[in-house]
């Protein structure tokens, strides 16, 4: 199955992010990968207006720690969103399995308590190629695209007010 360009979208259909405020979670496991998903994260919120003081980031040990990391932002930080980034890779075991799901249902809870988005920017891959692709290689950056999604959502909350 063709795997969609990450990077890809309408720009016309993003609305502004320049009264936003963003937290950004990053772990540092696997951070060639991380810290790419985070630049193009900071890029494109900037490409759609965002503010330098509006984007907040923190590093966490690895994608286990990131919901807690991101409870942290929403805990102690105004913010109206925050990102996700991590690259979980399988080796031998299957603690791969137990890291996805956890920061996945985590991801998922932060959502649901804090009534704002937690956006899942977390690359699951077989191996270090795929996450390659998916951080600024043939396949866009994932960061990219959890950084629409996140000012999509805040509009979408906005427009319920
Ligand atoms: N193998 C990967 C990890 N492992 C570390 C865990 O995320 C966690 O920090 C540890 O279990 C202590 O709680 N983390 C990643 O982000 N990516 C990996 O591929
Ligand atoms: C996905 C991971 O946790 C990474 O550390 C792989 O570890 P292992 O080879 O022990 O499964």
């Amino acid at each position: 199955m063709a795997t969609k360009d990450l990077s890809q979208y309408d720009a016309n259909s993003v609305p502004s992010a320049q009264n936003i405020r963003f937290g950004i979670v990053v772990a540092e496991w696997n951070q060639e990968i991380t810290f790419a998903l985070a630049e193009g994260a900071i890029n494109t919120l900037k490409k759609h207006g965002a503010t330098d003081e509006n984007i907040l980031v923190k590093y966490v040990p690895g994608s286990f720690e990131l919901p807690l990391g991101a409870q942290y932002f929403a805990e102690m930080e105004n913010v109206d969103a925050v990102i996700i980034l991590g690259c979980v890779i399988q080796g031998e075991t299957r603690h791969f399995d137990f890291i996805c799901q956890g920061v996945t249902q985590g991801t998922i809870d932060l959502n649901l308590k804090y009534n704002k988005p937690f956006v899942f920017g977390v690359l699951t891959t077989e191996n270090q190629q795929q996450a390659l692709d998916r951080a600024g290689g043939k396949h866009g950056n994932k960061g990219d695209e959890a950084a629409i999604t996140a000012i999509k959502m805040v509009a979408l909350k906005t427009s319920f007010q």
